[in-house]
């Protein structure tokens, strides 16, 4: 990676007995979309707040551009934050609640308005200038609360789970919009979300957090097809994780039968967990699979139907299937190796990739 953007370099934080940041080390790099994704409480905002600098560290550094800025006050950091609860002044117009930022570095006022214009004009909102606040959809409040952070210029946009207030369908529009703005504008994006579906979606990198530490970090695509660990295979998507044991490199044991699978690095016999994800699972016929389940019962979720099914040693899957199966049949379940993920107990990311390094280089 060039210079980093943001790098955070052993951060950590405790408020009182509990320490809600645990030598966080975090690198950013500009003009990419990045995602803090964790359960409420894992320290997401706290990470968003040490770059902000409305929270102060107790150890670790913060370097913004190459510069150690731990004790810059949060004005003079070149990042502005976009709230959940979009933190609009209520007693002004769309206009000067974008053009705040501006108004307190006394900027002329033709600049001004050339600006506001173009700021809401980004986030097609053309026209609402003269609009109050209090006649805008929750929508178009966060598009203003967009506008004002986006119209500072800042190299790099906070955002604390701003689409949090919004319906679904609303939600979904402003998913595309926030990565459209992001591309187009070409800066750095850090957003905070504790949906996994919106974290896949938007972002160049996720990180997955959980109880003031990071536990993995990717692509969107890495993260869902290698987590780490039973927490992220759990938070991102849905699984079917059962407990096995690696017999041998790329021999997993598991429902009491041995599979080929492509993960290796591991001591012969070591208990490991398996992750199979529903839809690299394939109903077939009896005869034809590697499981037997009976079917338990099936949702149809539009493109898909959600099937849960029992094997014959009480495990429980779930299934997607586009066809139909009927409740109570008995069917036959196959997948590939490249469907079955082992993942070690409590294996660090930094083990987790010297793990996939080896095997890598194996092939
Ligand atoms: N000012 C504070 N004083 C004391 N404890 C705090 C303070 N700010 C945050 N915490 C605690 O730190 C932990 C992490 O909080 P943080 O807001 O970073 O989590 P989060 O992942 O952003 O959660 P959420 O998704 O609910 O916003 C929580 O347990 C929270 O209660």
């Amino acid at each position: 990676m060039a210079q980093p953007i943001v790098k955070l370099n052993h951060v950590s934080k405790s408020y009182g007995d509990s320490t809600v940041l645990k030598d966080i080390n975090l690198e950013l790099e500009a003009g990419k979309f990045y995602t803090l994704l964790g359960p409420s409480g894992s320290g997401k905002t706290t990470i968003l707040q040490t770059i902000s600098g409305f929270t102060s560290v107790d150890a670790g550094d913060v370097y913004f551009d190459g510069q150690r800025i731990n004790e810059l006050p949060p004005n003079r950091r070149k990042v502005n934050t976009v709230f959940q609860d979009y933190a609009l002044f209520p007693n002004m117009n769309v206009f000067d609640n974008v053009a705040f930022g501006l108004t307190l570095q006394n900027v002329k006022k033709a600049e001004i308005t050339r600006r506001v214009t173009s700021a809401l004009k980004s986030v097609h909102l053309n026209g609402y200038g003269n609009r109050e606040i209090s006649e805008l959809s929750g929508g178009q409040k966060q598009r203003v609360a967009i506008a004002r952070a986006i119209i500072m210029e800042p190299k790099m946009l906070l955002l604390d789970e701003p689409l949090s207030a919004l319906d679904a369908k609303l939600r979904r529009d402003m998913q595309y919009e926030l990565r459209e703005l992001q591309q187009r504008l070409g800066i750095t994006f850090l957003f905070i979300t504790h949906d996994q579906e919106e974290a896949l979606a938007m972002s160049d990198e996720i990180f997955v957090m959980n109880d003031g530490v990071i536990l993995q970090s990717g692509t969107p695509v890495d993260i869902y097809d290698e987590p780490i660990n039973h927490f992220v295979a759990n938070f991102i998507g849905e699984s079917n994780i059962l407990n096995g044991v690696m017999r041998e490199d790329y021999v997993v044991e598991f429902v009491g039968k041995r599979f080929e699978c492509e993960d290796a690095g591991m001591r012969p016999n070591e208990p490991v967990e398996v992750v199979m994800r529903p839809e690299d699972l394939t109903i077939t016929t009896v005869e034809n699979g590697k499981l037997v389940v009976t079917i338990d019962t099936q949702l149809f979720r539009g493109d898909y139907y959600e099937i849960a099914a029992t094997d014959d040693d009480g495990n429980e899957w779930l299934i997607h299937s586009t066809n139909s199966v009927p409740d109570n049949s008995r069917v036959g379940v196959t997948f590939a190796p490249n469907d079955i993920h082992v993942m070690r107990f409590n294996e660090s990311e930094e083990d987790f990739d010297a793990r996939l390094e080896t095997y890598e280089t194996d092939d």
